[in-house]
């Protein structure tokens, strides 16, 4: 109605129209459609064939399906290490749970090993939380080094860290990592050479306020994730965009982030989590839980850190569903997905009393119920 009345109201009434949100949003929602709708051929799962990654009408990705495409069959004779070595960078003297969270979640989520680079302090209680976990006490906080000490110290940290770096499939950096200044400066140090060794990165938390003051670290590296909450992601906008966050355009405001970041892309958490590498945005509003307890966001990156890595193996194997795909976006939608199907679960059994360690607990089941072992 509104379109056939512009166009019949001359030139005028047309160019308002066209600079009009309703036709802008338009325009944009065609661009949008198109992403994963050529995907007819999912061969990884019977059953599967002929199934489309979007409900087309819609920004929603088919998320089940995006997860059946990249988690690998258990396969005898695979050997430990080929399902994913993951490491989370964080943990220091205030947070031990967040790199715990997303380095157990990454465990349980089928990953082979997980690995925490974190402080001294933080080392004893995270490896008493779990003995499956790696822990590496390399990180050092302005408190315990002296001025002089700083360059030796950093040149120790990013030698025990480049060790091990080439043999980790994504790091995740940020879970807890605090903002001391010093830390932050070798960990701007390490995605450097992340970079360098083109390994992918889940930035998450306080990784979040390091790349926000210095875009450059990330600008332009596809293999990069930001997964901002609600704080991080306005001041993501305000810094790179210079202006506030517009819920009206939401989309086309990550999309513009994105972009003008050069290519990363942005998993943006909310009611409804939105994904965008720049080029489309994708939505995943599936399942969910109304509780809001702290280190859902963890459990988040961690996820996104398997699927990610898990896409990436997908395609070198030649899967002709997902051999087009941006494989950060896959590692997204399905990291989303799984943990909001995950925290709908846990809350269906502990209502108010539901907590982070709930929900990771019912990670390995909601794999199960999408994508069974056979
Ligand atoms: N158990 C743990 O060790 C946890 C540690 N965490 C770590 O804590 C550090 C800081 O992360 P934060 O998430 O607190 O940083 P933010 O900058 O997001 O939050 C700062 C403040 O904003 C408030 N806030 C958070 N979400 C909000 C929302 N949706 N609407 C309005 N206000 C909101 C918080 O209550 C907090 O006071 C990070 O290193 C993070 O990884 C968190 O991951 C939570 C769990
Ligand atoms: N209102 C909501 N309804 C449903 N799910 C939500 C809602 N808000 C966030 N989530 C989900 O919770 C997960 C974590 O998002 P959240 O915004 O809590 O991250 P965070 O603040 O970084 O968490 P953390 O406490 O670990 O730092 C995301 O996967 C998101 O989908
Ligand atoms: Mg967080």
């Amino acid at each position: 109605m509104l379109i056939k009345h512009g166009i019949n109201s001359g030139f005028g009434a047309i160019y308002m129209l066209a600079s009009s949100p309703v036709l802008r949003r338009q325009q944009f929602l065609i661009r949008s459609l198109g992403d994963y709708s050529d995907q007819n051929t999912n061969t990884h799962q019977k059953g599967m064939q002929g199934t489309k990654f979007t409900s087309g009408a819609s920004l929603e990705a088919d998320a089940e399906n995006v997860l059946r495409a990249i988690t690998p069959t258990l396969d005898p004779n695979r050997h430990k290490g080929q399902a994913g070595k993951i490491a989370v960078i964080g943990g220091c003297r205030e947070y031990t749970g967040a790199p715990y969270f997303a380095a157990i979640s990454a465990l349980k989520i089928g990953a082979d090993l997980s690995h925490v680079f974190c402080t001294k302090d933080a080392a004893s209680v995270i490896k008493s939380y779990s003995p499956e976990l790696i822990v590496h006490p390399v990180l050092e906080e302005s408190y315990s080094v002296r001025d002089d000490e700083k360059g030796v110290i950093s040149g120790k940290v990013l030698a025990e860290v480049d060790k091990w770096l080439e043999r980790f499939d994504c790091l995740v950096i940020g879970p807890g990592l605090g903002r001391d200044p010093f830390l932050l400066d070798c960990v701007s140090k390490i995605i450097k050479l992340a970079r360098q060794s083109n390994v992918p990165i889940v930035i998450d938390g306080d990784g979040l306020f390091l790349v926000t003051n210095s875009l450059d670290l990330i600008s332009g590296y596809p293999l990069a994730v930001l997964t901002p909450n609600v704080n991080e992601y306005k001041r993501l906008v305000q810094k790179v965009l210079s202006c506030e966050v517009n819920d009206e355009e939401a989309h086309e405001q990550l999309l513009s982030l994105a972009k003008r970041i050069g290519g990363v892309t942005i998993l943006r958490k909310g009611k409804s989590d939105f994904i965008s590498d720049g080029e489309t945005v994708k939505s995943v509003s599936i399942y969910g839980s109304p509780r809001r307890c702290g280190g859902q966001g963890d459990i988040l990156s961690g996820s996104v850190a398997v699927f990610l890595s898990w896409a990436r193996h997908a395609m070198t194997d030649g899967d002709p569903s997902i051999s087009s795909k941006n494989p950060a976006t896959l590692g997204c939608i399905a990291g989303s997905a799984l943990m909001r199907k995950a925290a709908s679960l846990a809350f269906e059994n502990k209502k108010r009393a539901t907590l982070t360690t709930d929900i990771i607990e019912y990670l390995g089941r909601s794999l199960e119920d999408i994508c069974p072992v056979q």
